[in-house]
């Protein structure tokens, strides 16, 4: 058996050096026809294949549901580009292969790219083959849809961090859709497959003639003028640059590349990506039919080998806001960039409104269990049940299992004694769950993407204050805040309530006090029966308080603003070297 049948046959569990290494023998080896890069055992394949014609029987019959209608049902469905029946025809009569595209802007991908992702997550669990792409080549055209300006520029050092960071991202959150799709008991037999690829593969080496004569001859400029992305920037004084113009040239290369070796015919994106979406569907029909091309399409045509796209519904919660942001800032999926406390906590605070609809869109969970669960949840809707195991999916989605379970036990530990409680069990597990993302980082590589990621995400939180942007203040590891002791002075709670973030401004802080939606936990105020379950007091508007007092273990105050919006603020000494920058911003804030 040659090595690279053998690597193919096992990609789930070979090591990414091993499939980039059977990438790269892939594409020197001749292509012998469509399809080359899922390579399935001839026995498989009969057997797969009778597999397949039994279950399209039952979907035909009614007794089983098609790939599509579970797509709807959970919510992922917006557009389908190339006609709903006849994709969800396809769907059943053929494992076909789809993929998603994300371009490494950053050093993390956050919730919203979530979406689509989990939509491709769920055909990889029915069966299909799929295809995480990254847009390592594409990143440095610069996707202008959904967009009213031009991206700033990145240096080259920080485009390869980001390629680097996000690829190996890609392969975790497959790792953990393995685990998940185990744990809720999702059959292994139907075969699916999946790859994470990188587009700089195919565009580093494709020469603008090419691209310009067998894409671009297929695509119109009518249709790309006509788009609201670049009609918004021409009519603006800032124009668009011919690169940012033509990106749809290269996302379309992207699908025919993506057609011919792993034959993908449908491509799956957010609700901005239907314009580049289309644009790639015309493309790829046009390119097979070019003579110079014929080699690499099976001469077939017809429905069975047309392209479709799906895009999924932009989020925003039932209040009308714009899903992802907490207090302005992306929620990303970078344990560095954001804690697992911190993460589970967004989830956590997800109105009762919009948790059923977060099950379905996030989380694994068969959606006749997910009717059971808001049973339950509607009986006692303060016990947070529903948001409860949305929160720990999605860590467990994102960090993985041990670090979903903390993060759910620091949480419940927080209020296992009633709202007006906290746990200093909680406190402790939130400190010791940053130790232990801090620790293990060892070679100087390492230490630099840390440093990086951390950087990003901290100047990536910025907020506004009457109108101009300041930055948050220095934090540890996603959900403590660091500020210095001098900052705790009676009668600072203001100041402090702004520095930790729970409110936009200083008048914004006093505005919450005076309502009493701001809260300090007091130290000592367990009973006997509880001694470490703290009380929840209000913070007073009189002028004297003195935040010291407030001080628990000697280093932390905890603040909470309205129902659930903890911040657990660790307090260290003014020469600490995390202090600095949030003393010198506080100082700049008077
Ligand atoms: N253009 C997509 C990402 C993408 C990149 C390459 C592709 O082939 C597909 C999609 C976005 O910005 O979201």
């Amino acid at each position: 058996m040659s090595l690279l049948r053998h690597l193919s046959q096992r990609r789930q569990y070979v090591c990414h050096h091993c499939v980039r290494r059977q990438h790269t023998s892939a594409r020197a080896e001749k292509p012998e026809g469509p399809g080359r890069g899922w390579v399935i055992e001839e026995g498989d394949a009969a057997a797969q294949k009778a597999t397949w014609a039994e279950q399209a029987g039952r979907i035909k019959a009614g007794q089983q549901k098609s790939m599509l209608s579970v797509l709807e049902e959970r919510g992922f469905v917006k557009d389908v580009a190339g006609g709903r029946p006849a994709l969800d025809w396809l769907l059943t009569e053929k494992r076909i292969a789809a993929y998603v595209g994300v371009d490494p802007t950053a050093p993390s991908l956050h919730v919203g790219h979530l979406l689509p992702l989990m939509a491709l997550y769920w055909m990889y669990l029915h069966g299909y083959h799929t295809v995480s792409l990254l847009g390592g080549g594409t990143v440095q055209i610069g996707d202008p849809s959904g967009r009213t300006t031009a991206r700033a520029p990145q240096e080259y050092n920080t485009k390869a961090m980001n390629v680097k960071i996000m690829g190996k991202q890609l392969r975790t959150l497959w790792t953990n859709v393995k685990c998940l799709s185990i744990k809720h008991k999702y059959s292994q037999s139907i075969g699916g497959k999946q790859a994470t690829l990188n587009n700089i593969a195919w565009l580093r080496s494709l020469k603008a003639i090419d691209l310009l004569r067998t894409v671009g001859s297929g695509m119109r400029l009518g249709s790309m003028l006509a788009r609201d992305s670049v009609k918004v920037r021409m009519e603006s004084s800032e124009g668009m640059a011919i690169s940012e113009f033509s990106y749809p040239l290269f996302q379309a290369y992207d699908w025919w590349s993506l057609y011919k070796t792993w034959d993908v015919q449908l491509q799956i994106g957010g609700s901005d990506q239907y314009g580049n979406i289309c644009a790639g569907m015309d493309a790829v029909s046009h390119m097979r039919k070019l003579p110079e091309l014929q080699d690499a399409s099976s001469g077939e045509e017809g429905a069975q080998v047309e392209t479709y796209g799906l895009t999924t519904p932009l989020l925003t919660t039932a209040s009308g806001e714009k899903f992802g942001k907490s207090a302005g800032n992306a929620v990303w999926l970078d344990p560095d960039m954001m804690s697992s406390f911190d993460l589970y906590q967004y989830f956590l605070r997800t109105a009762d409104d919009d948790v059923e609809r977060y099950l379905k869109l996030f989380t694994f969970i068969p959606l006749k269990h997910i009717n059971l669960l808001m049973g339950q949840q509607r009986n006692d809707e303060s016990k947070r049940l529903a948001q409860h195991i949305l929160a720990k999916e999605i860590v467990e989605l994102a960090h993985g299992a041990e670090a979903a379970k903390k993060a759910e036990t620091a949480h419940k530990e927080a209020f296992s004694h009633g709202t007006n409680t906290f746990a200093l069990g909680a406190l402790r597990s939130a400190m010791s769950s940053i130790k232990t993302t801090e620790s293990p980082v060892t070679r100087p590589e390492d230490a630099l993407l840390l440093d990086y990621k951390k950087a990003y995400a901290a100047s990536s939180a910025v907020h506004t204050v009457s109108g101009t942007t300041h930055e948050q203040p220095k934090e540890n590891s996603g959900n403590i805040v660091t500020l210095p002791l001098s900052l705790l002075q009676p009668g600072s709670f203001p100041r402090i309530l702004h520095a930790a973030g729970l409110a936009s401004s200083k008048s914004d802080a006093h505005r919450l006090i005076a309502k009493r939606g701001a809260y300090v936990v007091v130290p000592n105020s367990g009973s006997k029966e509880n001694p470490t379950a703290l009380q929840w007091i209000n913070i007073e508007s009189s002028a004297t308080a003195d935040p010291k007092y407030f001080l628990l273990d000697f280093d932390a105050l905890v603040l909470r603003s309205g129902k659930s919006k903890i911040q657990i603020c660790h307090i260290v000494l003014d020469d600490h070297p995390d202090s600095e920058a949030t003393h010198q911003r506080d100082q700049s804030d008077k």
